[in-house]
């Protein structure tokens, strides 16, 4: 039994096309692979957990005495966005994908936005962030007018220059959108305000007040249960956003992955019982999203720099595992997420005995091996590893 969780999402992390993947027209994709083929590198740390034992992979062996317990695990809910990848984790089994909007979205929502925010709107397409503003940030800017865009995610986001729209004034459109975008009409799994700064076209650059604005989970997660449990269950980076809030007893906000594990640090060396639930979303938005397998591959150098600071932080009862929530090959076509297996990596300070265990048929089974460790009563599909690890 272990007094403390820590869990890390390596968000789009992904290790090889599921065995659903081409329903989801990702089929030979591979985040891993393909992002640590792209040049050289050492990623000792990983490879001591047994990252390359999971699968084979270029610049990461499989060594013969990890550190870690290790396997791969399958989402089994329909979707390979955030907020379904982290729901499973947390225990769910999102069988209703949220919609999606391909063609932008209906003109009766837009026609609402447009009458309650007395803004107009521009682009309303599935579009990368980065070029959107560039092709609507001059307009926008003599206009006033919202940049809404999508993508294959169930997101609405709405991008605005910070001096045209004053953040709390983005915040405050969010939220209204929200309101509206919640029934099952819409069902809109988040919207996302995207402000950024910039004197002109080419010059534009988005900035870290991005704010997410999620639904709840449509049931109990294993963080509702922990926390009624009277356990601290506490966010690092985006989970709050996430699970907008349900279940979590603290959050703390981060900038980017570096400032992540920063602010986990600091949670890992303060007193507390139950889960800590760190996102780590720079490998997704900055380098996933945007196809660019060489900063994903320096990202992942990144981590495995950090990473025994985070072990060597750990307490003797502590657990940590680390995941991720689905693909985004950076190679793959288009700019979405992929459907693939995610790594799971579980270690400790305890001399246990590391090494494989049973493939996992659902990102559940972490959330049933959490209730198990805490006893909290909890019902989920997942089925808990705790006694493959002790
Ligand atoms: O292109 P940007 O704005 O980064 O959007 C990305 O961010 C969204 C939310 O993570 C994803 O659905 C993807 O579309
Ligand atoms: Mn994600
Ligand atoms: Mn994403």
């Amino acid at each position: 039994m272990f007094n403390r969780i820590h869990l890390i999402v390596l968000d789009s992390v992904g290790i090889g096309e599921a065995p659903d993947a081409d329903q989801f027209n990702d089929k030979g994709t591979h985040t891993l692979k393909h992002t640590l083929e792209c040049k050289t590198g050492a990623f000792k740390n990983l490879e001591s957990l047994g990252l390359g034992c999971i699968d084979v992979l270029p610049n990461i062996g499989c060594t013969t005495e990890p550190k870690a317990f290790y396997t791969k695990m399958q989402e089994i809910s329909q979707g390979k966005d955030t907020m379904t990848g982290h729901w499973e984790i947390a225990g769910l089994n999102i069988e209703t994908a949220f919609k999606t909007y391909p063609n932008g979205f209906p003109d009766e929502l837009i026609d609402q936005i447009k009458e309650k925010t007395g803004r107009g709107v521009v682009c309303n397409l599935p579009a990368s962030g980065t070029e959107v503003i560039d092709e609507f940030g001059e307009h926008h800017m003599e206009t006033g007018d919202l940049i809404i865009y999508t993508s294959n995610d169930p997101v609405l986001q709405i991008a605005a220059h910070e001096d045209i729209i004053p953040i709390e004034e983005l915040y405050g459109i969010c939220e209204i959108v929200r309101e509206l975008t919640m029934e099952d009409e819409f069902l809109v799994g988040r919207v996302i305000a995207r402000p950024f700064v910039g004197p002109r076209k080419g010059a534009f650059k988005r900035t870290g007040n991005r704010h997410d604005y999620a639904l709840s989970p449509f049931s109990d997660t294993v963080l509702n249960v922990l926390k009624n449990a009277g356990f601290d269950t506490i966010s690092v980076g985006k989970i709050s956003d996430i699970f907008n809030g349900s279940g979590i007893t603290e959050a703390l906000r981060t900038k980017n992955n570096m400032d992540g594990i920063d602010k986990l640090l600091t949670v890992i060396n303060k007193d507390f019982k139950g889960l800590s639930f760190t996102n780590l979303v720079d490998f997704d938005a900055e380098y996933g999203h945007r196809r660019d397998p060489e900063g994903y591959f320096d990202a992942l150098v990144d981590f495995d720099n950090r990473l025994p600071e985070i072990i060597e932080a750990l307490r003797d009862d502590d657990l940590l595992i680390i995941t991720a929530d689905h693909g985004n090959d950076p190679t793959h076509t288009g700019t979405d997420h992929t459907r693939e297996y995610v790594p799971l990596l579980i270690t400790s300070k305890k001399d246990l005995k590391y090494g494989e265990i049973n493939k996992r048929s659902s990102f559940a089974d972490i959330a049933a091996t959490i209730a198990e460790n805490f006893e909290v009563q909890y019902h989920t599909h997942g089925k808990s590893f705790l006694k493959e690890i002790l």
